[in-house]
C-alpha cells in the first residue's frame, strides 16, 4: 500500500480513500478473497467475541459462506464446548431448518420464525417432513392454533444429493422461496432457499481437516488460562483468540507462552494492541495473528473514559507492517460501519477483519428480538468490558471484589442495532460487504488480498471528500 499525499497525522477509515489502478482484471468474480493466515478462511471476516452477538446460530451460517465466528470468553466452557460440537454437526451446504411437531402453536411458530432468515418453520413427525409454515401463515391467526391447522402441506422437497445450481433451477421453475431438503429415508436434512442456493456457487465454507464448519473460541488473561485453552483445543476450537483490552501486558505475553506450550499448530490471535511494539511483543510470545484496535468499537466507551487508543486505519497499518517483518498477520478489530471500512482495513495489510456491532441487528445473533414503539424490529446489543457484561463475568467472586471490578467500565450495557428489514440477516450483510470488497479490489488491479495490499494506492480526505462519497437519498436545498 501507498499513500498519494503523506499523513501528518493518525487517521481513520472515515479519513481516506482509495484511488483506482490499471487493473487487467476482467470480472470481479476473479478475485480470490482467501484470508493469508492459515485460519481456513475463504472470505476475510471474523464474528467479534461478544456475547449479544456471536453464538452458535452466527457460528454456523458465518462459517457455511467462508468466514468465521468467536465463541466469547464470559460462557462457560461446557457450553462453548456444546456449541462448538453443534457447529461441527452442521451441514455444509443447507441451512438448519426450523422445526415443529403439527400439534404445536402458532405462538411457538412466532417466538422461533425469526431465529433463522429463511422466514419459514417446517412442520415434522419423526424427523418427516409434512408441513411448512412461513410468517404470513402466522398473520391474524389465533395464537394457540395448532400448526396442523394452517401448515401448507403442498410440500416440495429436494434430496440431498442436489447440487446448488440445480437446487436454484428447481425452486425458480417451482416458483418455490425454498424446500426442505430429505434424505433417503425422507428425514429431514436440511433447509435451502433460492438466495442460498446461489450462495452456496459463490462461497466456499470454511471448513477443518475433517471437512466440518470452522469455529473459533475466546479466553481471557485471568483464572486458570492453561486448564481453559486446553479444554477449548480438547472441544476442537480451531482458532484460539487471546483476548483482552490491553494486550500489550505481561499478564498476556504469560497468557501466550502458556498456551503457545500447548500446541504448536494451533492459531492463537492475541490483542488488543495498536502499536508495532505492542504486536512485535506479542509474536515473539507466541502469537500467529495479532488483533488490531483500541477503541474504535461501536460499543466502546474506552477513548472517551481514558483517552487512550489510536484511529484505526493508521493502527492497522503500523500493526501490519510489524507482523509481516516477522512473517505474520493481523486482524484489524471493531470500528466497521460500512462496506468501505473493511476494504480499507485489508488494504491497510490485514489479513482479516473483525466486526461486531454491524452483525448484532441481524436474525443469527443470539439476542431477543425486540419491536420498539413505531414497530422497528430491533436487537439489544452491550459492549463486552460495560458494567453488564462485567457483572456476569464477576457472577462468582466474592461481593468485594465483584464491587471494585465494577467500577472499571469501558463500554455500553444497552443499545439498540435495528435489523434492517431489506437486510435482516448475517448473510445480506456478507453479500453487501464480499461484493463491495471484490469491487474494490479489482479496482485496484489485485486479484487476491495480497496483491491487493500490495497494489492499493491511499489518499486523505477531507471531511467534505468523504461527504461527497455518501449517496443522496432525498434532494438537496441550494
Ligand atoms: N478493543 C478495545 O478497545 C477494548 C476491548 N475490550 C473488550 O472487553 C472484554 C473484556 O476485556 P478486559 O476488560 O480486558 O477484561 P479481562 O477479564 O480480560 O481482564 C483484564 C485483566 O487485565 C488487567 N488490566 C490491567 N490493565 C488493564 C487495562 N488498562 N484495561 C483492562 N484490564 C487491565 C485487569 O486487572 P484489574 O481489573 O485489576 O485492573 C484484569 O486482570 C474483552 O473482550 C476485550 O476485547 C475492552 C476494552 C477495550
Ligand atoms: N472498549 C470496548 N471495546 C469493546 C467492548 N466490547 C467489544 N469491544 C471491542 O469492539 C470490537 C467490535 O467492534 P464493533 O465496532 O464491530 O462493534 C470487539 O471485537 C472488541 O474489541 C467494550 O465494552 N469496550
Ligand atoms: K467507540
Amino acid at each position: 500500500m501507498r499513500f498519494i499525499n503523506n499523513p501528518s497525522h493518525d487517521l481513520t477509515y472515515d479519513d481516506v480513500f482509495m484511488v483506482p489502478s490499471y487493473s487487467a482484471l476482467s470480472s470481479r468474480m476473479d478475485v480470490d478473497l482467501t484470508a493469508f493466515d492459515k485460519t481456513g478462511t475463504t472470505i476475510p471476516l471474523v464474528v467479534a467475541n461478544m456475547t449479544a452477538i456471536s453464538g452458535r446460530r452466527m457460528a454456523e451460517t458465518v462459517a457455511r459462506r467462508g468466514g468465521i465466528a468467536v465463541i466469547p470468553q464470559d460462557i462457560p466452557l461446557e457450553i462453548v464446548a456444546d456449541v462448538i460440537s453443534w457447529v461441527k454437526s452442521r451441514h455444509i451446504i443447507f441451512d438448519t431448518p426450523v422445526t415443529l411437531n403439527p400439534n404445536e402453536t402458532v405462538a411457538d411458530a412466532i417466538d422461533l420464525i425469526t431465529k433463522r432468515s429463511h422466514g419459514a418453520l417446517i412442520v415434522v413427525e419423526d424427523d418427516v417432513p409434512v408441513g411448512i409454515i412461513t410468517e404470513a401463515d402466522c398473520e391474524n391467526v389465533d395464537r394457540f392454533t395448532q400448526l396442523n391447522k394452517i401448515m401448507s402441506k403442498d410440500l416440495v422437497s429436494l434430496k440431498d444429493d442436489v447440487t446448488p445450481k440445480e437446487a436454484f433451477e428447481f425452486l425458480t421453475d417451482k416458483r418455490r422461496r425454498l424446500a426442505p431438503v430429505i434424505n433417503k429415508s425422507g428425514k429431514l436434512v436440511g433447509i435451502i432457499t433460492r438466495t442460498g442456493a446461489l450462495r452456496a456457487t459463490m462461497y466456499q465454507p470454511s471448513l477443518d481437516a475433517n471437512g466440518k464448519l470452522r469455529v473459533a473460541a475466546a479466553v481471557g488473561i485471568n483464572g486458570d488460562v492453561e486448564k481453559k485453552a486446553k479444554a477449548l483445543i480438547a472441544a476442537g476450537a480451531d482458532v484460539l483468540v487471546v483476548d483482552t483490552a490491553h494486550g500489550h501486558q505481561k499478564k498476556m505475553v504469560d497468557a501466550l507462552k502458556t498456551i503457545r506450550a500447548l500446541s504448536p499448530v494451533i492459531p492463537i490471535v492475541a490483542g488488543n494492541v495498536v502499536t508495532a511494539a505492542g504486536t512485535k511483543e506479542l509474536i515473539e510470545a507466541g502469537a500467529d495473528i495479532v488483533k488490531v484496535g483500541v477503541g474504535p468499537g461501536a460499543m466502546c466507551t474506552t477513548r472517551m473514559q481514558t483517552g487512550v487508543g489510536r484511529p484505526q486505519f493508521s493502527a492497522v497499518l503500523e500493526c501490519a507492517i510489524e507482523a509481516k517483518k516477522h512473517g505474520k498477520t493481523i486482524w484489524a478489530d471493531g470500528g466497521v460501519r460500512h462496506p468501505r471500512d473493511v476494504a480499507l482495513a485489508l488494504a491497510a495489510g490485514a489479513s482479516q477483519v473483525m466486526i461486531g456491532s454491524w452483525f448484532a441487528g441481524t436474525y443469527e445473533s443470539p439476542s431477543d428480538l425486540r419491536k420498539d414503539s413505531d414497530g422497528r424490529l430491533y436487537k439489544e446489543s452491550f459492549g463486552m468490558a460495560s458494567a453488564r457484561a462485567v457483572a456476569a463475568r464477576t457472577a462468582s467472586e466474592d461481593a468485594f471484589d465483584r464491587a471494585r471490578k465494577s467500577l472499571f467500565e469501558e463500554g455500553i450495557s444497552t443499545s439498540r442495532m435495528y435489523i434492517n428489514p431489506a437486510r435482516p440477516g448475517v448473510e445480506d450483510l456478507i453479500d453487501e460487504i464480499i461484493a463491495g470488497l471484490r469491487s474494490s479490489c479489482t479496482y485496484s488491479g489485485a486479484k487476491n488480498l495480497i496483491e491487493f495490499n500490495e497494489k492499493a494506492v491511499i489518499g486523505i480526505q477531507s471531511a467534505a471528500g468523504y461527504a461527497e462519497g455518501r449517496p443522496l437519498f432525498t434532494s438537496w436545498k441550494n
